[in-house]
């Protein structure tokens, strides 16, 4: 994934799934009054054999694809706590949870797990939102999934396993992937001008009318929204030369330069780069348009783009795509 969406330069967070060989770490970390009281499932004492015992759940629950749990790890590649996304019935939203070992707190690790765990999320599972539950004494992890961008949506009270006797009130939070998509750019390191990209792209139009759309895979910016084929201009390459060149190696198909169409143009504001970005149409190619990078391909009928979540910088095309075709 690219560092350069990270929020602290200097702390690297990454997540890598839970191992069976993760137990004693993990409960040597979790086994800490001031972590299991703000968790509704963790006893306190943590007992060894639960943390063998959520592990193998852990595992088989990823293998049956309902929940996802990872280690999250600082910069040294050490456990530093957990994090985890479980699915709910629909299978159109999932539940995050997380918690950082307090040895670990203040660096910004929470931050970024959370969002690290958000982007694998959005690009990975058929879901269009996370939620989350937060004891409402759990201060920085409040602020957490406030500086993420969810929002809160009602209050509650559940029952603590540690607490015992008492309901302890929590707040319900919420993130869709577009409202994720649209912050993603805040959290950039880069303060300075924004240098000017050019990225060449394509709307592909079939004999019903239709547009191909692509997936953006996961690790990429972005990742998990739809786009229209295309990419950077390589150094003294035109615009449509490079369109060419991009509708070849991402779907191996042969355009003619005479056969792409200047359309409309998106311009837009991400954090560490200015996007400028002509859209072309093109009707005529040969080969048929099929997946050579792993993305997921779509051809979508112009009335629902809106149902294909894109970046940012591709909204405003959508209404001139559908009106115009
Ligand atoms: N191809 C394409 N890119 C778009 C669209 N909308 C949009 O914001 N972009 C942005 C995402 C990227 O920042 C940039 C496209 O760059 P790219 O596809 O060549 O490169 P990339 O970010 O995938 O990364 P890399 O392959 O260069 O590592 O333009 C779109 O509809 N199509």
């Amino acid at each position: 994934m690219s560092d350069t969406l990270l929020p602290e330069p200097r702390v690297k967070t990454a997540l890598r799934p839970i191992e069976a060989g993760d137990a004693a770490r993990l409960h040597q970390l979790i086994n800490d009054w001031e972590i299991c009281r703000l968790l509704p499932e963790a006893p306190f004492p943590y007992p060894a054999d639960l943390a063998r015992d959520w592990i193998t759940a852990a595992i088989a629950d990823r293998e049956a694809g309902i929940a996802y749990q990872f280690a999250i790890t600082d910069d040294a590649g050490t456990m530093i706590g957990c994090a985890g996304l479980r699915l709910d019935k629909s299978g159109m939203a999932a539940s995050l949870g997380y918690w950082v070992a307090r040895r670990a707190w203040g660096r910004g690790h929470g931050r970024q797990a959370v969002l690290l765990m958000l982007r694998w999320g959005f690009a990975e599972l058929a879901i269009d939102r996370v939620v989350a539950t937060v004891a409402d004494d759990n201060a920085a992890s409040l602020a957490v999934l406030r500086r993420a961008g969810f929002t809160e949506t009602g209050t509650g009270h559940e029952k603590f396993i540690s607490r015992p006797g008492i309901r302890q009130a929590v707040r319900h939070f919420e993130i869709t992937r577009e409202v994720l998509a649209f912050r993603e750019p805040v959290d950039s390191m880069n303060e300075g001008p924004r240098p000017l990209l050019l990225v060449v792209a394509c709307a592909l139009i079939d004999r019903s009318g239709k547009i191909l759309l692509a997936r953006r895979p996961a690790g990429k910016k972005l990742a998990g929204l739809w786009e229209f084929p295309g990419g950077k201009l390589a150094p003294g390459e035109t615009p449509e030369a490079a369109l060419v060149r991009e509708l070849d190696e991402e779907l191996g198909i042969a355009v003619k330069t005479a056969d792409v169409a200047p359309f409309a143009f998106a311009s837009h504001a991400y954090e560490s780069f200015h996007l400028m970005m002509p859209l072309y149409l093109c009707r005529r190619w040969v080969g048929v348009p099929s997946s050579r990078e792993g993305q997921a391909l779509a051809w979508v009928d112009p009335a629902r783009l809106e149902e294909y979540p894109m970046p940012p910088a591709d909204r405003p095309l959508i209404p001139l795509l559908r009106d115009f075709l």
